[in-house]
């Protein structure tokens, strides 16, 4: 999975990288003949007649040498550096696309702020290394190689034996620090993500802090995540603040070793001293790429530490699927439970219990019960946002399991308890983004959920932009806009959970005679704690800690003078209206 997602990349980018990395190689290849000609242009001017025609032919061939370093360089950093670009935007997508495909049980145990850090941090890092770090190492790994090989081969083999010998003392702290350093970043982003969680729960949150008075309580736990990132970021710096030093030390030895033998040889006059010149320059070259090694590993270990994150993400399979061959056809909305039975992940008991029942199609059924008696639960399962544990769901006779989960979820429109509103206009936040509804259809939609009205009064009505998560909409008015959302789809089963317990009854009784009349013929879900809202389904059911308890119409239930009956009394002495 890590190298099927990294390889597919590479595949779709294997010319540019190709061009890339063979310009990169031309530009640090080129780079290293300019010591020699620079040591034989010393050489031909100590002597004290030198023909300046052989001197100013060396000096045009360092010009040239430059321009190619300059041109090579160019092109390659436009091809690689890009590629890494393209590659951050390929991971966002990846990463984008298999969260909208993992289920809420995936949502349920995982943290917002963690998840944005994987979509921020690991994405930023890994561009890193295969962007700078890459072409860095490449470029560093054939200046090093092509200027040792001149070193050994123009200049004296001893000589270079002699001065590099520090350098294997090197890479082996280097390989060594390298692991250090990566296990020390993934705490540091374990606790970014735990950072960013927090931030983001009290944004959303900040009305129900300050209403509690919380924000000292909030500021202190805050303060303690905040120091034991530092504290991670203190420790990976221990690690990575020693490297570069202890790198460039081992190199000021190899310049001194140079010095001390390289002289002597001129003196004795083993190497000349146009060679001993070359021999510097070619230490100088090799010194930068590996004094920036240490940077290289640095950021290399970050991004295998985020690129293993990455794909501890990315390799957790939906557990909501379309079968082979699923079926396409448009479901018209006879629903059928049989024995359904269904707990939720890591709960001591089932959420529903032995579930049956049939809803014709143009049936509408009315949901009631406690809280947590499985109401909502009922709701999701029925469009998959959870599969069936046990028993089945009909939709049209087929089990919906067999329906494409795309056409499955089209043919239900859902409104939650907590409706969503998105930063955008509201005529967006009606048609969700899709560019299938004319005006009509939009200004149609929202007058029969009550909220015209209100539009009418925005500023600039349908194209009033609603502030972040609806700020500036009253819950009443994010219900109706929810349910605008919902009728304007015209979907084979419409389900309401909950989603009128914010209007008042007036409204509320409006909004269900428009529902009357716009949805006959269709199937429709009304999930309510108010009687009102049910009370003129063609069935009505009492949930209770899962189960059925109670089953029949209005009439009926009341009869029976049971659970839906005490509710009905308690309702009205209460004052709601229950009808
Ligand atoms: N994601 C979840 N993980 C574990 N248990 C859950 C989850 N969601 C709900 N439950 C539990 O399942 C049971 C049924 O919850 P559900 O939300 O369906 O009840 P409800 O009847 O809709 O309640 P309410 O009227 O308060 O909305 C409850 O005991 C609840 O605690």
């Amino acid at each position: 999975m890590k190298s099927s997602v990294l390889l597919r990349f590479f595949k779709d980018h294997k010319y540019s990288y190709a061009a890339g990395f063979m310009f990169m190689f031309a530009a640090s290849f080129v780079q290293t003949l300019f010591p020699k000609l620079l040591g034989s242009a010393v050489d031909l001017m100590k002597e004290s007649r030198f023909e300046t025609r052989q001197v100013l032919v060396l000096v045009a061939w360092m010009a040239l040498i430059a321009v190619g370093v300059f041109v090579c360089t160019f092109l390659w950093r436009n091809m690689i550096i890009a590629n890494a670009r393209n590659l951050e935007c390929f991971y966002r997508e990846e990463l984008f696309r298999h969260m909208l495909k993992l289920s809420p049980s995936f949502y349920n145990t995982r943290k917002t702020g963690d998840l944005i850090a994987y979509a921020i941090n690991d994405i930023s890092a890994v561009r890193m290394t295969f962007g700078p770090a890459t072409a860095m190492s490449f470029n560093g790994i054939v200046l090093c190689l092509s200027s040792i090989y001149f070193m050994f081969a123009t200049v004296d083999v001893r000589l270079t034996l002699i001065t590099l010998s520090p350098l294997p003392l090197i890479i082996v702290l280097m390989l060594f620090t390298g692991r250090k350093i990566q296990m020390r970043f993934r705490t540091v982003q374990e606790q970014f993500g735990l950072i960013s969680d927090r931030v983001q729960e009290n944004i959303s949150g900040i009305r129900v802090i300050k209403a509690y008075v919380q924000e000292h309580s909030e500021m202190e736990k805050f303060s303690g995540l905040s120091s034991r990132m530092l504290q991670s970021n203190m420790d990976l710096i221990k690690v990575s603040a020693a490297l570069p030093p202890l790198i460039e030390f081992g190199f000021a030895v190899c310049f001194v070793l140079n010095l001390v033998f390289g002289s002597r040889m001129v003196l004795r006059g083993n190497i000349s001293i146009g060679d001993f010149v070359a021999f510097n320059g070619y230490l100088s070259l090799i010194a930068s790429p590996i004094v920036s090694i240490g940077r290289v590993v640095t950021i290399f270990q970050r991004g295998m530490a985020s690129l293993g994150r990455l794909h501890d993400i990315l390799s957790i399979p939906p557990d909501i699927v379309d079968i082979p061959n699923p079926l396409r056809v448009q479901p018209s909305g006879n629903i059928e439970l049989c024995h359904l039975t269904f707990q939720y992940e890591g709960a001591e008991v089932p959420a529903l219990r032995d579930i049956s029942l049939q809803l014709p199609k143009g049936h509408t059924l009315g949901i009631i019960g406690p809280t947590g008696s499985g109401k909502s639960t009922l709701a999701a399962l029925l469009f998959r946002l959870y599969n069936v544990d046990s028993g089945q769901i009909l939709l049209d006779n087929q089990d919906i399991n067999e329906y494409a989960l795309e056409i499955l979820r089209e043919s239900f429109a859902f409104v939650p308890q907590e409706t969503f509103v998105f930063a955008a206009s509201v005529k967006e936040n009606i048609v969700f983004f899709k560019d299938v509804y004319n005006d009509d259809e939009v200004e149609n939609a929202a007058r029969l959920s009550l909220i015209a009205d209100s539009i009418d009064g925005f500023p600039d009505g349908y194209d009033t932009i609603l502030g972040e998560r609806g700020v500036n909409l009253s819950g009443g008015q994010k219900q109706r806009m929810a349910i605008a959302r919902a009728l304007i789809r015209n979907p084979a089963v419409l389900i309401l959970d909950d989603a009128l317990s914010a209007v008042d009854a007036v409204t509320e009784g409006h909004i269900l005679n428009s529902l009357r009349q716009t949805r006959k013929g269709k199937t429709n879900i009304l999930i309510s704690h108010r009687i009102s809202a049910i009370l003129e389904a063609d069935e009505i059911i009492v949930l209770d800690k899962g189960l059925i308890r109670e089953r029949g119409t209005h009439e009926q239930l009341l009869k029976k003078g049971g659970m839906y009956y005490d509710i009905y009394t308690t309702q009205q002495e209460d004052g709601l209206p229950a009808s």
